[in-house]
């Protein structure tokens, strides 16, 4: 039975070609001497091993043969129109790269046009946008990245870049020789070997020789062994650094979950070495990965969570998010990523679970049953066996009225007192007021003298108080409770925990993952991006009991937007102060491969005015009906961002009065057909190929902050949030941003 290898390449499949591009597959893996793919050479290729086999009367598959001592393999190149299937089969090569062994598929054609490409920055915005008329303040120019030079590491010369890590030798010269990034962009473009993009890009970027080679897969030797040229093609397309490119399809269960899927989905089958290696290492306990947005962590964390299941199907696995929102897409990814995946809710139950962590801690209090009392006593002082429905955010606002605490007028705010409760009254487990005076208030800014903790405590007992009465307690206590009740049941639910957007869990959640978990091998695996952090407060593992210990590390190639888009959302971060999970400064770089126009600075005089601007610019954006349609982003795929939910709603009455509908989007999924209206936080985890950030204005963004007046260290915090937030938001964006407010902009974006 003849195996297949699918290989990635850009506009390889035509959608309307799909169904029947599978079942040519289907078929071809079956018998390859089946008469009806007319499995044939082509006259004059440069490489001998090319064939063309019949899709249907217009479409055929380029594909190539190597024979090896068992059944033959195939290379999947593309499907394509008939001449043009047969001018790429003439043209196209597969061979192991001279330098390094690593199979890759070069076009003739291509090399040719890598060498002559003359690279050029796009430095005008595109000229889809609606021209500004009254403008109340001058637009920042947007001053790219892509004016300065490649910051390539000391000693790097084409000669090294050509002998040393197999880079074609007219690219290595040709990358050596532009004198900027945007240049350099344009260049990478041009080439179809993805493994030698990559790479000059991380060199670019001042990423050392030796860890850009590891990076790819590149410091583990491809030994071919001896044998013809085809067996040791054969031997070099298992190599891991050849998994970037080539995915083998193994078994018919892998082409069925291949045709199931309906789609060559690039995150399925295709993952980075780095991607690959972090999710199918094997640690000796808690890992974390970081990167910033669009670096492929949640689809580490889906390969992953779906790798340790399928290795051992008695684990119980739970993957597991902030939101349920986010938990519901997680839900999804995994069902793309094997249709035949049943995901369980039974907490006993082995397998994958897919949950938020209230959720998870929902779950757990409910196995608990009433056996609660000394569980609660432990985090709240009293023993209840009910812990009701959430609190109301307002219950801090009714204690404070009602405990008629002696502190200043900063001190009595909601902000502060949950600030206050969530990081050190909680964590600390603390139940009386001599403990609360004595505890360390570490990072908490606001000192308190034994007085003032006293007026605190207070407010704290006034509020456990109401919470009681109403048979109410809030879910960082939720959390809080059922992780003691685990501790000191000595109960764990599940054997290997995956967390994504782990920056967003308070201390007790993160506790809580701790101990659900039973310790060992593969036990916790946090994905979490610091910059990404816009709910909360700063937290650090260890203080928790998840010990790192060294297995931390950093995904650093953005898949998702373009640099031009990442280099206007970097710059957003440039005037705040990260740390990460493990409290070190978060300051690394990280890229993109991709290019497209910069984002459009769009300011106007009135809220009107920008409604109109708006409405304008997203019908550039939308299909226009007269056959351009292919091209144009399907209308879900815009989306309007705006800072909180009374902006949405004006946003959408306002587009609907300017004759465009679109849809609001609160908690619910959202459903195709329109451009869609969300706020920024909801747009967390999601992607649009055309985003409008709306309403970027000063008193919208940043938002709220006169609360956080008590203490200097909430402030700087609130403020990294909002910076955050704007990031986040940024980052949704594929191909196309724009970013609008009327009046004066926000300080946020004069910033950069
Ligand atoms: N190996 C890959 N090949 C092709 N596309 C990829 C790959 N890895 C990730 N992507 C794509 O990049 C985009 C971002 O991936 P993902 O959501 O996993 O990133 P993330 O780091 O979790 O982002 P964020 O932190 O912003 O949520 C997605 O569209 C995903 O399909």
């Amino acid at each position: 039975m003849p195996l297949l290898i699918l290989s990635k390449v850009k506009d390889g499949l035509d959608p309307s070609m799909k169904k029947k591009a599978f079942a040519f597959l289907e078929k071809l893996q079956e018998d390859d001497t089946l008469p009806g793919l007319h499995i044939e050479p082509i006259q004059g290729s440069v490489d001998s091993r090319v064939r063309t086999g019949r899709v249907d009367d217009n479409y055929r598959c380029v594909l190539f043969k190597i024979v090896g001592q068992d059944d033959p393999v195939y290379v999947i190149h593309g499907v394509w129109p008939h001449d043009k299937a047969n001018k790429i089969a003439e043209s196209v090569h597969l061979s192991m790269n001279p330098i390094n062994g690593v199979p890759e598929i070069t076009s003739v054609v291509s090399s040719v046009k890598a060498a002559a490409a003359k690279p050029a920055v796009e430095t005008e915005p595109s000229s889809d946008v609606p021209v500004e008329t009254a403008p109340t303040v001058p637009a920042p120019s947007v001053v790219p990245e892509a004016e300065s030079a490649p910051s390539w590491p000391a000693g790097l010369t084409a000669d090294v870049l050509h002998t040393e890590l197999g880079i074609d030798e007219q690219l290595a010269s040709a990358a050596m020789a532009v004198t900027t990034e945007g240049d350099l962009l344009s260049l990478i473009e041009t080439v179809d070997v993805e493994w030698q993009a990559q790479m000059l890009l991380d060199l670019a970027t001042g990423t050392p020789v030796d860890e850009a080679r590891s990076k790819m897969g590149l410091d583990q030797k491809v030994d071919v062994g001896d044998g013809t040229e085809d067996e040791k093609l054969i031997r070099s397309l298992k190599h891991p650094a050849a998994q970037a490119s080539f995915h083998w399809i193994d078994d018919d269960e892998e082409l069925r979950r291949i045709v199931e899927a309906g789609d060559l989905v690039a995150w399925r089958l295709f993952l980075h070495p780095e991607q690959r290696k972090y999710a199918d290492g094997a640690y000796k306990g808690a890992f974390r990965l970081s990167g910033g947005a669009g670096t492929g962590k949640t689809v580490v964390a889906l390969h992953r969570t779906w790798r340790l299941a399928q290795e051992n199907p008695k684990a119980r696995v739970l993957l597991t998010t902030y939101t349920r929102n986010l938990a519901e897409d997680l839900a999804q990814g995994l069902r793309q990523l094997d249709e035949s995946i049943t995901l369980q809710n039974s907490l006993d139950s082995a397998g994958v679970h897919v949950k938020g962590v209230d959720q998870t801690v929902r779950a757990v209090l409910q196995a608990a049953g009433s056996g609660l009392d000394e569980a609660t006593a432990k985090v709240l002082g009293d023993s209840r066996t009910v812990l009701g429905t959430p609190t109301s955010g307002e219950l801090w606002k009714e204690a404070i009225d009602n405990a008629d605490a002696d502190l200043p007028a900063d001190l009595l705010t909601s902000a502060f007192m949950s600030a206050e409760y969530g990081l050190i009254v909680l964590p600390n487990r603390i139940t009386t007021s001599t403990g609360y005076v004595r505890v360390r208030r570490t990072g908490r800014g606001a000192a308190l003298d034994r007085a003032k903790r006293l007026e605190v405590w207070k407010v704290i007992t006034e509020y456990r108080m109401l919470a009681r009465a109403n048979d109410t307690t809030d879910w960082q206590e939720k959390a809080e409770i059922a992780a003691a009740w685990l501790e000191s049941n000595k109960r764990t639910f599940f054997d290997h925990v995956v967390v994504d957007e782990a920056q967003d869990l308070n201390l007790s959640q993160l506790r809580f993952l701790r101990a659900v978990v039973a310790e060992g091998r593969d036990d916790l695996f946090i994905c979490e991006d610091s910059h990404q952090r816009i709910y909360g407060q700063k937290v650090v593992l260890s203080h928790v009991g998840i010990q790192i210990r060294g297995r931390a590390r950093r995904l650093t190639l953005n898949y998702r937007t373009t640099a031009q888009n990442l280099d206007w959302a970097m710059h957003i971060l440039a005037g705040g102060d990260f740390t990460d999970l493990e409290g070190e400064s978060e300051k690394h770089p990280y890229h993109s491969a991709r290019s497209g126009p910069v984002p459009r600075l769009l300011p106007t005089a009135s809220m009107s005015k920008e409604l109109d601007q708006a409405a304008e610019l997203i019908r550039t954006w939308l299909p226009s009906g007269d056959g351009e349609s292919d091209r144009a982003p399907k209308p879900e795929a815009i989306a309007v961002l705006v800072r909180d939910k009374y902006r949405r709603q004006s946003v959408v009455s306002g587009l609907a009065e300017r004759g465009l509908q679109v849809r609001s989007v609160d908690q619910e999924n959202a459903k195709p057909g329109m451009p869609l209206v969300m706020t920024m936080h909801r747009a967390k985890g999601l992607e649009f190929t055309h985003v409008l950030l709306f309403g970027v204005h000063e008193g919208s963004v940043p938002h709220g902050l006169k609360d956080y007046k008590a203490s200097d260290e909430d402030f700087v915090d609130a403020m990294l949030r909002e910076r955050s937030l704007l990031y986040v938001a940024s980052t949704r964006a594929r191909d196309v941003l724009a970013v609008s407010w009327f009046g004066a902009m926000s300080t946020l974006l004069g910033a950069w």
